[in-house]
């Protein structure tokens, strides 16, 4: 079933329940540091099997302590969609666990 783009409103309602995310460049975006590279690290790793359990990845990227994702939905043209928020409210879920701010 073809996911729909969410409307500027819908956006911003989104946005509203998550912290720290915002909408750049047409993606929801949002860095996080951690308290160590090896933290990082994991943490991707572990959004990463969020990932592929969602089958729905961001552009996502390991700087020192930091980690940075950046997501739209391709098969949507590139809009922000529910899955893209899906993906956002299941790293929050995770970020507390490795100590991720
Ligand atoms: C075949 C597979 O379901 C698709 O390629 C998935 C994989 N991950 C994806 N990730 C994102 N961000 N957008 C997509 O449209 C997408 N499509």
């Amino acid at each position: 079933m073809p996911v729909e783009p969410l409307s500027q409103k819908e956006i911003e309602e989104r946005l509203a329940e998550l912290p720290g995310w915002s909408l750049d460049a047409g993606r929801l975006t949002r860095s996080y540091r951690l308290g160590s590279h090896f933290a990082a690290t994991a943490m991707v790793v572990h959004i990463a099997q969020v990932q592929e359990e969602l089958d729905h990845h961001s552009d996502l990227t390991l700087g020192y302590n930091t980690v940075n994702l950046a997501v739209n939905t391709h098969s949507a043209g590139g809009a922000v969609t529910e899955k893209d928020v899906e993906l956002a409210r299941r790293v929050e879920d995770l970020a507390a666990g490795h100590g991720a701010h």
